[in-house]
């Protein structure tokens, strides 16, 4: 836990040299300044992140990390806990939303099932994982980075983990579960009030240990929750920005927020999603999303559906012709 908590510490910072190049570059290409609103920050960005001034977005990998949740046992989702599994196998044969986009956006596609889809303890009973399984499961989102990637696109599957998140959401920022707890994949308004009510029974369960973003990820997180927070870290370490997908995605980085004052700055939220706690997380964390699409899958949707976004941006950047080249008139 020390190592982690001095890695997250330690977090390194954007390349401002590339950045005032790319912003010096920028201000000649054929278009008025400011013109292409918000491609030109995210260039810029990527920049930063990629510590050059000519950043690119070719070689981009989705990870879906999948996981299970004894939280379930509590009747806080309509789905059986199975269909994490199944689904885990149709994304393996091609079948499902994500497939579809990470072909659309030319992106790579990796499926990872988080400690082989064992469920993690119900945390309203335990801890959901001791501190090894946690750290294990931290490892395994590190290990999943490649260091060949230009753009990471991160996303979830578990069925339960709404609850998780909403429960990490709750002991992050306050609010108690009323606040975060949403439909997940299609409660009713009575379900989400249990599903508020299994919440706040975990965060009165845990109450003294849950001062600390690392041991509330623990607590009530998920293993690919904490998986994605490990990629989230090894991403900004590889010098990878990253692309964060929904409301589970979201609040399992969100713990980097309050160890590093500027740690989710390599990341972008991608989209705004329609479980009700993520306009909440995103106003929380300050991150403004690309897009608003009424999304609430998960799988890394939203993220893969970004990636043009930022491959638009970029070829903008690097490859619209300056003034100068193009004999365009400035402004006088
Ligand atoms: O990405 C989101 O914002 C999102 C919002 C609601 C549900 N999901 C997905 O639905 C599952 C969790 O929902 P639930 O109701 O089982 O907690 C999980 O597999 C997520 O990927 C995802
Ligand atoms: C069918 C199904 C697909 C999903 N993809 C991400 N979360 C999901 C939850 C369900 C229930």
């Amino acid at each position: 836990m020390a190592a982690l908590r001095q890695l997250c510490h330690d977090l390194p910072p954007p390349d401002m040299t590339a950045d005032a190049a790319i912003a010096s570059h920028d201000s000649q290409l054929t278009k008025p300044p400011g013109s292409l609103g918000q491609l030109e920050e995210l260039a810029r960005w990527a920049g930063q992140w990629q510590h050059t001034d000519r950043p690119r977005a070719e070689r981009v990998d989705i990870i879906v990390f999948a996981g299970n949740h004894g939280v379930t046992t509590q009747g806080v989702t309509p789905w059986p806990v199975d269909v994490t599994r199944q689904m885990v196998e149709n994304f393996r044969n091609g079948g499902a939303a994500i497939n579809q986009i990470a072909r659309i956006s030319a992106a790579r596609l990796h499926v990872v099932d988080v400690e082989a889809l064992r469920p993690t303890a119900d945390m309203t009973r335990a801890p959901a994982m001791d501190e090894p399984t946690f750290l294990r499961a931290l490892a395994t989102g590190m290990q999943a980075v490649r260091t060949d990637t230009d753009l990471l696109c991160l996303g979830e599957m578990g069925i339960g983990n709404s609850t998780a998140a909403a429960a990490v959401c709750a002991a992050l920022f306050g609010g108690g579960g009323a606040k975060w707890a949403g439909r997940g994949t299609g409660l009713d308004d009575a379900g989400v009030r249990h599903k508020a009510a299994v919440i706040d029974r975990a965060l009165a369960r845990h109450g003294s240990h849950l001062s600390d973003p690392l041991a509330i990820l623990r607590h009530l997180g998920g293993h690919e929750l904490a998986a994605i927070m490990g990629a989230v870290i090894a991403a900004r370490y590889r010098n990878i920005p990253v692309l964060l997908d929904g409301f589970i995605c979201t609040a399992a980085a969100a713990p980097l927020a309050l160890l590093h004052p500027h740690g989710l700055a390599h990341t972008r939220l991608s989209h705004c999603s329609a479980e009700g706690g993520h306009a909440h997380l995103a106003a929380a964390l300050g991150l403004s999303p690309l897009l608003d699409l009424g999304l609430r899958l998960g799988e890394g949707s939203g993220a893969g559906l970004a990636i043009p976004l930022v491959r638009s941006a970029i070829a903008c950047l690097c490859g619209m012709a300056t003034f100068a080249q193009a004999r365009v008139s400035e402004k006088e």
